[in-house]
């Protein structure tokens, strides 16, 4: 099982995360965006929780902006955040509103348990640690979309009914985020733990924030499906 090349700090973490990664990106969720099978109310209550899910992460790039050490991460963190709160809603803004679900209808979703405790959980890495671990809970969602949408992208069912999500992940403007993100996890890495990753007191705790994170898309994902 391979994706795209987001760099080395992502594969190792990958690689480290073991069965759980394929759980997330090869989950059932994901194969009913593949072949259409997937009820349309069970993607409009994901999106409704995605959304809300994407204005914590936001926030948690915003906090990764505050937690940079040098203008060089300041720069594609802040890029995220712009990415997120522009690019990325606008899909759910506008597929929601096509179902008649407006704004306002979609801030004031109450959040399921397992976006709180994913979005919670993220912050908290963020809150206890630097910006390091902040970029180990980071990943996951980032970067395993990428490798989603990329797959989707090239395997999908004709007339799948989820081109346009679809579409979103794989198409060049998120890859090319993904690639920014991981070339800035590779360079934040070795700036803070050196070139000898798997040697460093700290390289368990960050990969246990990877898979962490992982675990919690999988928990995202099974909500989703599970609809109201
Ligand atoms: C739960 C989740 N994980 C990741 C992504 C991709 N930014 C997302 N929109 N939602």
């Amino acid at each position: 099982m391979s994706g795209p090349d987001y760099g080395r700090t992502f594969a190792l973490w990958r690689a480290g995360a073991g069965e759980v990664w394929g759980h997330y990106t090869r989950h059932a969720f994901v194969e009913g965006l593949r072949d259409g099978s997937l009820p349309r109310a069970a993607f409009l209550h994901y999106l409704r929780q995605d959304y809300v899910f994407l204005i914590h992460f936001a926030r948690a790039w915003a906090l990764a902006v505050a937690r940079a050490e040098t203008l060089a991460e300041m720069r594609p963190a802040a890029a995220t955040v712009a990415a997120l709160v522009d690019a990325e809603m606008s899909l759910h803004l506008e597929l929601c509103a096509r179902e008649g679900i407006d704004a306002a209808a979609l801030e004031a979703t109450e959040e399921a348990p397992e976006n709180l405790a994913y979005t919670r959980y993220v912050l908290e890495a963020g809150y206890s640690g630097d910006f390091l671990d902040l970029m180990a809970a980071l990943a996951p969602c980032v970067l395993g979309y990428g490798e989603i949408g990329a797959r989707l992208g090239a395997e999908a069912a004709p007339g799948t009914g989820y081109a346009e999500w679809i579409g979103t992940y794989g198409g060049e403007d998120y890859q090319a985020v993904c690639r920014d993100v991981g070339a800035l996890i590779d360079a934040a890495a070795e700036r803070r733990i050196g070139s000898d990753f798997a040697g460093a007191a700290r390289w368990p705790r960050l990969a246990g924030h990877f898979r962490t994170a992982t675990r919690l898309e999988v928990g995202f994902w099974d909500m989703g499906l599970r609809g109201r």
